[in-house]
């Protein structure tokens, strides 16, 4: 039978079957993966083959289908190997704040740039409408604009008074999306809403070193009542990894990625050359400060690192 995998624990899978039913799955033996060296084999959103043991209660899995695209962090100990947290989405949603807390723009910036270095569509989700000031509505606007206007759909909910709500569901409905987002951006309150009855639990704002509060670390995917599935990654704010090499960097920000065939290096990395077509668009106000501000962290940061 196929079927899609919802919940990894480590040695155990769950898989939510194609006749509708869970299956705990295991693994046998070595499934072949081509091109990875990663902890876990499969993965949350995975499409597998699996087959019941004489049992008729647990099941192996068999094949993993491949994946039109994944995220992954990097190992904990094993620092050359890299641990798959989610795989085949068609959306990842940051959800964001603009008080309490903030998020902030370098924030956004990063995972839209690993998103697109994962080759999956972003949008961003700001939330807790309900708290925000005449002045608050008017820097979410210009959040809108800077964002709409490279591309990336914005929206506005507010999870506790469930403003916008039948919007958001409209945008994820029949997809797989991943949900991320600092600690007490309301991301569990959100996902209630979506999911009634689900119950995630919502709590105070928690200190980042708490970590008695976010023992699971493990991606878990649940059905959307609407159609659709969403992907929680609890205790994992970012969007993991993506090796992205210094001189790919611009592709990954869709304003430069359309103009950068006109830089007079073909070469360029937008940094100080002559004749580059970014530095003078920023130059024209036709890419925002903050945008490049973004990539020139990025790109400085990459190099400490290397
Ligand atoms: N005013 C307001 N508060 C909200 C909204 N959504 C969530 N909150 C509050 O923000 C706090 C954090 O919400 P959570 O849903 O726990 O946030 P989270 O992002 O899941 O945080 P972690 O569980 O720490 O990862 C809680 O006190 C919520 O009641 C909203 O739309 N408006
Ligand atoms: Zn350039």
């Amino acid at each position: 039978m196929q079927g899609l995998v919802t919940k990894s624990t480590g040695s155990w899978y769950t898989v939510l079957g194609d006749d509708e039913s869970r299956y705990e799955c295991r693994i046998k033996g070595k499934l072949r993966m081509k091109g990875l060296v990663s902890t876990n084999p499969v993965a949350v959103g995975d499409r597998v083959d699996f087959e019941l043991e004489p049992d008729q209660e647990t099941a192996v899995i068999s094949k993993v289908h491949d994946r039109k695209n994944y995220i992954i962090r990097k190992s904990i100990n094993l620092s050359k190997q890299v641990q798959i947290i989610a795989a085949n989405l068609d959306l990842a949603c940051l959800v964001v704040t603009l008080a309490s807390p903030r998020t902030s723009l370098g924030f956004i910036d990063r995972f839209l740039v690993t998103a697109e270095a994962y080759g999956v569509p972003a949008i961003l989700i700001f939330n807790k409408l309900d708290l925000f000031s005449k002045e608050g509505l008017e820097i979410l606007d210009n959040y809108f604009d800077l964002y709409q206007n490279i591309g990336y759909p914005c929206y506005s909910v507010s999870a506790i008074k469930g403003t916008n709500i039948e919007t958001l569901e409209i945008v994820i409905k029949d997809k797989i999306s991943l949900f991320s987002g600092h600690s007490g951006v309301g991301k569990s309150s959100l996902i209630n809403r979506l999911i009634p009855g689900k119950e995630l639990r919502t709590g105070e704002i928690s200190d980042w070193s708490d970590m008695g509060k976010h023992t699971t670390t493990f991606a878990e995917l649940f059905e959307l009542p609407f159609g659709g599935k969403l992907i929680d990654t609890p205790g994992i704010r970012e969007l993991g990894i993506a090796d992205i090499e210094k001189y790919e960097l611009g592709h990954f920000f869709p304003e430069m990625r359309a103009i950068m065939n006109n830089c007079k290096f073909n070469n360029c990395v937008h940094i100080n050359e002559p004749g580059c077509a970014v530095l003078q668009a920023l130059e024209n106000g036709d890419i925002e400060p903050t945008r490049y501000d973004s990539y020139q962290s990025i790109y400085f940061n990459n190099e400490t690192r290397a």
